[in-house]
């Protein structure tokens, strides 16, 4: 297996078939709905809120709320459906989380997406909630993880994952890498390509994506979704807290599983962090959609097909040289 990250590869480009970047279209189906965009801000409290989540499925783009405040979940999800949008939320693998899917079944409220988040998602008791969430919830598409390998992405469709959630380790705000010696961390792009390879079914690229140009290349290796935490996290739209330091403008972002989010020191593999404000969220998803129509043009291409065969080098760590 050839091992490499996003600053090791660059994409080569093929002969130009369109006059203008506007031509490219940058939508994506994703679970029988069609999107703006393949990204979608992390299901973190820092990233995402109610407030975020309705406006961006209003505007077009897909999203997926937090489980971090588990009792507002069956509301939030007649909030959307009350306002005609599709309802997108998290759950965990704990017993609790059992009967909040059976109180949704009884009560005949199905989210039309229901991501399963947890750390070491290729395990019994991810393949145990999706088989549960099938039978309770027949209707909702599910997204499973996280995984790291293609027997971990095997294991989940088996299961019943209408896609898989790839990448332990390699975000911005985690410490699974130092603290557990364990992930993809380092090899992110090479693990959505060794998972993509044996996926029946969509794969999330999660975690690792520091410029719009690695979202082309999550594609390119065979993601149809990606999911990002930092450089979502700090706009006027996100709820982590405003902090100034030096006369500068910065918003907190923090693993889900560090102290912050679990409010003691217990298991932790996720710090915190500042990243610098950005102003609305809108402004970047308007960039990412011009990037990633350049990037579908220097692919030779009319939508994000034709990133899926471009050739590729790797650089290794050289791309930044010069800049
Ligand atoms: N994508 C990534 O690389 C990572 C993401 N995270 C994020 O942090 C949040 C918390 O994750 P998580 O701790 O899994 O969720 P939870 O705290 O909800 O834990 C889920 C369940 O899995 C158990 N569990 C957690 N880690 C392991 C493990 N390595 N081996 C066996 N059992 C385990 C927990 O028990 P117990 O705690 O008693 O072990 C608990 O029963 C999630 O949002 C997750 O996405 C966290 C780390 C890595
Ligand atoms: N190891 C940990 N990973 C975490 C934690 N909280 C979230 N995450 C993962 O990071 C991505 C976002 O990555 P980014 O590089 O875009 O910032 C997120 O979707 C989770 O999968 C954590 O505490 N530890």
């Amino acid at each position: 297996m050839e091992v490499f990250d996003y600053n090791d590869i660059q994409l080569i480009p093929n002969k130009c078939i369109v006059n203008s970047r506007s031509e490219c279209d940058t939508t994506v189906e994703f679970g029988g709905r069609q999107f703006k965009l393949p990204v979608v801000p992390a299901n973190m409290q820092t990233v995402i809120n109610e407030e975020l989540a309705v406006s961006l499925a209003q505007n077009g783009y897909f999203y997926v709320m937090h489980r971090f405040q588990p009792e507002a979940r069956h509301d939030f999800i007649k909030r959307m459906h009350d306002q005609d949008l599709f309802a997108s939320i998290s759950v965990g693998v704990k017993p609790a989380e059992y009967d909040f899917i059976a109180s949704l079944a009884a009560d005949d409220l199905q989210p039309e997406y229901i991501t399963i988040d947890i750390a070491h998602g290729y395990s019994d008791s991810v393949i145990k909630m999706i088989k549960y969430i099938k039978e309770q919830l027949p209707t909702a598409f599910v997204i499973a993880g996280n995984v790291g390998t293609p027997e971990g992405v095997r294991a989940l469709e088996n299961a019943g994952a209408d896609a898989t959630k790839v990448g332990v380790g390699p975000g911005k705000a985690c410490i699974t890498k130092v603290k557990t010696g364990f992930g993809t961390g380092g090899w992110q792009l090479a693990a959505i390509r060794y998972c993509a390879k044996a996926a029946q079914k969509p794969i999330v690229a999660d975690g690792g994506i520091r410029t719009d140009g690695d979202i082309a290349k999550s594609l390119r290796f065979g993601a149809t979704m990606c999911m990002i935490g930092s450089l979502f996290a700090g706009h006027l739209e996100s709820p982590g807290k405003e902090v100034e330091e030096a006369g500068r403008k910065y918003k907190e972002y923090f693993g889900s599983a560090s102290e912050y989010q679990k409010g003691a020191y217990h298991n932790v593999e996720g710090k915190k962090l500042l990243v610098p404000y950005k102003g609305s969220i809108y402004d970047t998803l308007q960039e990412m959609k011009e990037d990633l129509q350049s990037s579908i043009s220097y692919a030779g291409g009319r939508d994000l097909k034709a990133l899926r065969t471009v050739d590729y080098v790797i650089v290794k760590d050289t791309i930044y040289n010069g800049d």
